[in-house]
């Protein structure tokens, strides 16, 4: 497998006054096209910030950030913004749902950047929400949300979803319904997927999974036999 996505040194650091905070320190990472990667480590370890460099939300201090090829710390507003909707879904923990709109009008909306044909009732109906098209979202339980925002997230078929505790705001079969999901779109679809998560259960189903702390990497492990979501005892 090639390596989609490679950190070499990044650094992000943020100042207040003379303090010099990293959320990030010097590091170095591969992540292989379709690979199913789970990110974990403790609170303020720097994973929300790795997540947000790799998606082009925010910009690294010192370092490369290669994705297929291309150092996207030297792109431009414009070049940026251009791979955020190309390349890279979303699948974060507030939602972005545009109010006015109904659910199935809300994961449409990703007919405007790509050219694959997109039927909103299907995608809703794969996230659980069979008979949701036509609600608001302010009709809709913050869990309910959640799966609309992923159901747009999915409907672009990037190349890469970026998940920041997906399931967070889900009861627990809704949660394994989109890890099982999201799990498929790599294997069936060879989208690359990177789940930051504090659940250590689905490290069992990734294919590999990152430890970090104290914005560097402690461990790397390759999962040979990675479980299918369906069969963790969450
Ligand atoms: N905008 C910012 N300004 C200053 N410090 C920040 C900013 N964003 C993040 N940090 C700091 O960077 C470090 C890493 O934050 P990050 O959100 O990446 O951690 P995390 O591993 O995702 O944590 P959590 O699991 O709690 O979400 C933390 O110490 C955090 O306080």
């Amino acid at each position: 497998m090639s390596a989609m996505i490679e950190f070499q040194n990044v650094s992000r650091e943020y100042r207040t006054g003379d303090h010099v905070l990293k959320a990030l320190d010097n590091l170095s990472l591969k992540i292989d096209k379709g690979e199913f990667v789970v990110i974990l480590g403790p609170s303020g370890a720097g994973k929300s910030t790795l997540l947000n460099l790799l998606g082009g939300l925010d910009t690294a201090t010192s370092g490369k950030i290669i994705v297929d090829g291309e150092n996207i710390v030297d792109y431009g507003d414009k070049a940026l913004t251009k791979y955020r909707a190309k390349s890279v879904g979303f699948i974060f923990q507030f939602y972005n749902l545009i109010p006015n709109l109904t659910a199935c009008e809300n994961v449409e909306l990703m007919k405007d950047i790509t050219d694959i044909d997109i039927y909103g009732g299907k995608i809703l109906e794969a996230v659980g929400l069979r008979g949701h098209d036509n609600k608001f979202p302010a009709q809709l339980s913050g869990g309910e949300q959640q799966r609309v925002s992923i159901a747009r997230a999915l409907a672009k078929e990037p190349a890469m979803l970026l998940c920041d505790e997906p399931t967070g705001a889900l009861d627990s079969n809704t949660g394994v319904l989109i890890l099982s999901l999201l799990q498929n779109m790599c294997h069936e679809k060879n989208t690359t997927v990177v789940i930051v998560t504090h659940n250590s259960k689905l490290a069992d189903a990734a294919d590999k999974l990152i430890k970090i702390k104290n914005g560097q990497i402690e461990e790397v492990t390759i999962n040979e036999n990675p479980s299918d979501v369906n069969e963790i005892k969450w």
